[in-house]
């Protein structure tokens, strides 16, 4: 079985304003993602979501029901989406070949009972960026190219935020349960993401950081809106915000991440802003 997992529990914010350095990473960096020839799976107990990742190089992965699920297949009671960072790959549901090219992306619906995952080169291999929420409906597989995606530019230069949102997985592109995913790219010049800062106590959420330069690095940052904590960030780590956390971030270089987040609703609008001058 090549499908490993661990599992996070929730904080409770009034817990996490003790927490040293070691202990916050412990709790919600995510720091195995994009390891070869491995499904590297984190289990959430923020809104149950998973987070992961598949790279085949020599011979395809298959998702394996994770004992914490007792299901009998892994999507016998969730939905998938999955992002293509790498290199061509193919994701192979029950029989259907699905190829994504670098920055593709595909949902698969509840009720599938087998994926898996395979490159089409060996030494150019797929980085397959994994989310997987409960579902209770079975939508159909969507495959999400380039072309399919809602572009929104945001930010501007003079105050370091200006970057691309692409909105991958989200409701007025395919249906869904309660996932949704997105990738983010800063603009060169630029360094913060998600600036002015805010929150969705609705919806946990996930960043998954990469396109960062082997040197530099990206300090991520979260915590009440009046009680911020730090998290410096390399290339290909991930880390969880809770629903009353910020999630916002500022790299040394330009990068890119993927979002995705589930919970209460599906109105990728629905955040409350915070005053910039008002974070502490
Ligand atoms: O709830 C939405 C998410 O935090 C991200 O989509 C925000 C983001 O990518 C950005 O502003 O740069
Ligand atoms: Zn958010």
């Amino acid at each position: 079985m090549k499908t490993h997992y661990t599992t996070r529990y929730a904080a409770s914010p009034k817990d996490v304003k003790s927490y040293d350095t070691t202990a916050l990473r412990d709790e919600f960096l995510i720091d195995n993602l994009m390891e070869t020839d491995k499904i590297n799976l984190v289990y959430s107990h923020y809104d149950r979501f998973i987070i992961g990742s598949a790279v085949p190089t020599e011979a395809p992965l298959k998702l394996d029901a994770i004992d914490a699920l007792k299901a009998e297949y892994f999507l016998e009671r969730r939905e998938l989406g999955i992002i293509n960072v790498g290199e061509t790959g193919t994701v192979t549901v029950d029989g259907t070949d699905y190829e994504l090219e670098h920055k593709e992306a595909l949902y698969v619906g509840q009720g599938n009972k087998e994926v898996t995952f395979s490159s089409k080169s060996s030494n150019n291999p797929a980085l397959f960026y994994l989310n997987s929420t409960p579902a209770h409906k079975a939508f159909p597989i969507k495959k999400i190219g380039k072309n399919d995606v809602e572009v929104v530019e945001l930010g501007a230069p003079e105050t370091a935020n200006a970057r691309t949102l692409r909105k991958y997985i989200v409701n007025s592109v395919v249906d869904v349960c309660q996932l949704q995913m997105g990738m983010t790219t800063i603009k060169t010049g630029s360094s913060w993401n998600t600036m002015p800062a805010h929150v969705h106590d609705r919806r946990m959420e996930i960043y998954f950081y990469f396109e960062v330069p082997s040197d530099q690095a990206v300090c991520h940052f979260m915590g009440q809106p009046q009680e911020t904590r730090h998290i410096w960030m390399g290339n290909n780590q991930a880390v969880i915000s809770p629903p009353w956390s910020i999630h916002s971030g500022s790299g040394t270089s330009s990068y890119s991440f993927v979002w995705g987040m589930a919970g209460e609703n599906l109105d990728y609008g629905d955040m409350d802003h915070c005053k910039i001058n008002e974070l502490k």
